[in-house]
């Protein structure tokens, strides 16, 4: 199976790189460089194209590649679309194919860009301005960490870390306008979320208090219920929320603490609307960034930003954890997908 690693290239890192997984063996086999390109902080893969953050000099926006070779995962490049200002922390192609947007963590902007019917990013049309800040060090204004499309497909929802809210927008002639605003609980820092899969109901991650919020979920609107702590009851130090990703099975959730270093294992119920903690796992590195499970739901692959491994989980049966030997070295890992 192949893979690809977007990273920071503040250090060692040089962007994009491609690794395959040998799933008979439960091993990693290869990791190679893709494509250099600066701060490729997250992808995403649709078809046979990758877009990817992508930080200029002065500049930022986004990058087009080709999936070249869907043996090897080679990529080509095709363009990218650079403008003035921040880059992105997080990017979507919408389901229509026809915009891409992206969020910047350092200014709060939800940012609209048109996509050309061969697939490539050609144009920023708009820029959004999410408002607010928080009690937190970190919350002296707005910090749009995330965007995701509603199942419904009405609708955009940011996250936004500074501001402790949710943002929901409707692209409307190529113009984002705002539709509703969820506030959660001040100085949490919502980060990212995922739904359930009847589209009804969301978990949100949060970065400043590594709590998983469930929240009901229609036309627009988020009414958040449950909190759900991804952290031992005795543990006091200091630990950042990251990624959460659901099981393609549906039953179990997986959310990742920077600091405490470990994967949260959550079993969902019938429903999709309720969780119970089964298990917090060491993730054997440093910084857990990002990590995602195979299509075939039988691994989970972390990306440590700052000890630069890869390391492998096979997933049981019953949603929990066990690492395996094999690990991989690349440099400032921030994101993890599959062709
Ligand atoms: O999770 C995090 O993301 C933000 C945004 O990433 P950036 O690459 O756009 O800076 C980052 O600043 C923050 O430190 C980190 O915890």
């Amino acid at each position: 199976m192949i893979g690809y690693i977007g990273t920071y290239t503040k250090e060692n890192g040089k962007g994009i790189y491609r690794y395959e997984l040998d799933t008979e063996k439960g091993e990693f086999k290869s990791v190679e460089t893709a494509a250099e390109t600066p701060n490729a902080t997250y992808l995403d893969i649709q078809n046979d194209r990758i877009y990817a953050i992508k930080k200029g000099k002065t500049k930022g926006g986004i990058a087009t590649y080709e999936i070249a070779d869907f043996e090897t995962g080679e990529l080509r490049f095709i363009d990218d679309c650079l403008e003035e200002g921040g880059s992105g922390c997080h990017l979507m192609l919408t389901s229509d194919q026809n915009y891409l947007v992206d969020t910047v963590y350092g200014s709060g902007e939800v940012r609209l860009y048109e996509v050309d019917d061969r697939g490539v990013v050609t144009d920023r049309l708009d820029v959004f301005q999410i408002e607010g800040d928080g009690p937190h060090e970190r919350q002296d204004g707005p910090h749009a960490h995330f965007v995701t499309e509603t199942p419904d497909r009405q609708y955009l929802t940011a996250v936004d870390l500074g501001a402790d809210k949710l943002v929901t927008l409707k692209i409307e002639e190529g113009r984002l306008e705002k539709v509703a605003e969820c506030k959660v609980a001040p100085g949490s820092g919502p980060r990212h979320l995922v739904f359930n899969e009847t589209g009804d109901f969301a978990f949100i991650f949060t970065e400043l208090s590594n709590e998983v919020i469930g929240a009901a979920y229609a036309d627009g609107v988020f009414t958040p219920e449950e909190v759900y702590s991804a952290l031992p009851e005795d543990f006091d130090d200091h630990s950042q929320g990251a990624a959460i990703r659901k099981h393609p099975n549906r039953k179990f959730l997986y959310v990742s603490n920077r600091g405490h270093n470990s994967i949260a294992v959550f079993k969902v119920d019938e429903e999709g609307k309720k969780l119970e903690r089964i298990q917090i796992e060491p993730t054997n590195g440093d910084w857990p960034r990002d990590f995602n499970i195979t299509p075939d739901g039988a691994y989970l692959i972390c990306a440590h930003e700052r000890s630069h491994n890869l390391v492998l989980f096979d997933i049981n049966e019953d949603g929990t954890l066990t690492r395996r030997e094999s690990e991989a070295e690349v440099p400032e890992g921030v994101f993890v997908g599959f062709l």
